[in-house]
C-alpha cells in the first residue's frame, strides 16, 4: 500500500531546474533512501514533500489524498514528519520542552498528555536521562536524537530524514541505525532518508532513488543501485566497492 507519492515533480529556481519530472513512491513501513551528488535536488524534493517549497508542476499524495498545496503544519498533522539537514532544536528549551513542541503540532493534546507522549518518545530514543537537560549541554549526536524525537512526537506515518548522520561519529551512526530499525519494526513507520553515508544507506534502505542534476537517474534495490553504471559514474564513483554492510 502506497503511503506517500510524488508524481512528475518539476521545480525551478529562476533559470535552474532543481527537479525535472521526478517520481517517488513510498509504501507503508518501507525504508526508502534518496541519494545523489551535492546539488542533485534531494533537499528540494524533501521540501516539496513537506510543503516548504511548492512544485511548479506535479502532485504530492499522502494516504491517497492530494496535499500538493497544503500548508506544512497540516501535512504534519496528516502524518508527515521531518528532520532537517542542519538540525533545528530550540537552544533555550530543555530536551522535554523541545520534544513537546513537536507533539504540540498535533493540536489535540492537553499539557499533561503532551508531557506523557513526549516522555514516551524520549524513552524510546534512549534520551530519558537527558529529559531535563538544557540542549546546550548535550553532545551534537544527542541533539540530533532530540530532533528525531521531536519529529516522532507527532506520530508520523512517514518520517523524512535529511542527512541525519551528518556530523555523527561511527558509534552514533550505529546507534541511529538501531533506533531507526526499531522504529520501523515497532510502528510500521515508513522512512525516507537523504544521506551521503553510503554504509548507512545500504544497511537500511529497501529501495533507493538516485537523483542527478534534478533528474531521477535510477531506482532499485541496494544491490541494483550498486551495480548501476549510470549511478557509478554520476555518484558512487568508478572505484566504488560494495558498501561495508
Ligand atoms: N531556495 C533556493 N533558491 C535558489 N536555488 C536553490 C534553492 N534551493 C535549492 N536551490 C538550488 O537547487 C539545486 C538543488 O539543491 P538541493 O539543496 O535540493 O540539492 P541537494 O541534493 O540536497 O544537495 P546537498 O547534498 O548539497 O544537500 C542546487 O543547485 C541549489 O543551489
Amino acid at each position: 500500500m502506497t503511503v506517500l507519492e510524488a508524481r512528475n515533480i518539476h521545480k525551478r529556481y529562476g533559470g535552474l531546474a532543481a527537479l525535472t519530472d521526478v517520481d517517488l513512491t513510498v509504501s507503508k513501513g518501507q525504508f526508502v533512501a534518496v541519494i545523489g551528488p551535492n546539488g542533485a535536488g534531494k533537499s528540494t524534493l524533501l521540501n516539496v514533500l513537506t510543503g516548504l517549497a511548492m512544485p511548479d508542476e506535479g502532485q504530492v499524495v499522502l494516504g491517497g489524498r492530494a496535499i500538493t498545496r497544503m500548508a506544512t503544519n497540516r501535512r504534519i498533522r496528516a502524518g508527515l514528519g521531518r528532520t532537517f539537514q542542519h538540525g533545528r532544536v530550540f537552544p533555550r528549551l530543555n530536551v522535554l520542552e523541545n520534544v513537546m513542541t513537536g507533539a504540540a503540532i498535533r493540536g489535540d493534546l492537553s499539557e499533561a498528555a503532551l508531557r506523557e507522549v513526549s516522555m514516551e518518545v524520549i524513552a524510546q530514543m534512549g534520551l530519558a536521562e537527558d529529559a531535563d537537560e538544557a540542549i546546550g549541554s548535550l553532545s551534537y549526536g544527542r541533539r540530533r536524537m532530540v530532533e528525531l524525537a521531536r519529529a516522532l512526537a507527532c506520530r508520523p506515518q512517514v518520517l523524512l530524514l535529511d542527512e541525519p548522520a551528518a556530523g555523527l561519529n561511527s558509534g552514533e551512526v550505529d546507534q541511529l541505525v538501531d533506533r531507526l530499525t526499531e522504529l520501523r519494526a515497532r510502528h510500521g513507520l515508513a522512512i525516507v532518508l537523504i544521506e551521503h553515508n553510503m554504509g548507512m544507506v545500504m544497511r537500511l534502505a529497501e529501495r533507493i532513488f538516485v537523483l542527478n542534476f534534478g533528474c531521477k537517474i535510477a531506482e532499485g534495490t541496494p544491490a541494483e543501485i550498486q551495480a548501476d553504471p549510470a549511478v557509478l559514474s554520476a555518484y558512487l564513483g568508478e572505484g566504488y566497492v560494495h558498501a561495508d554492510v
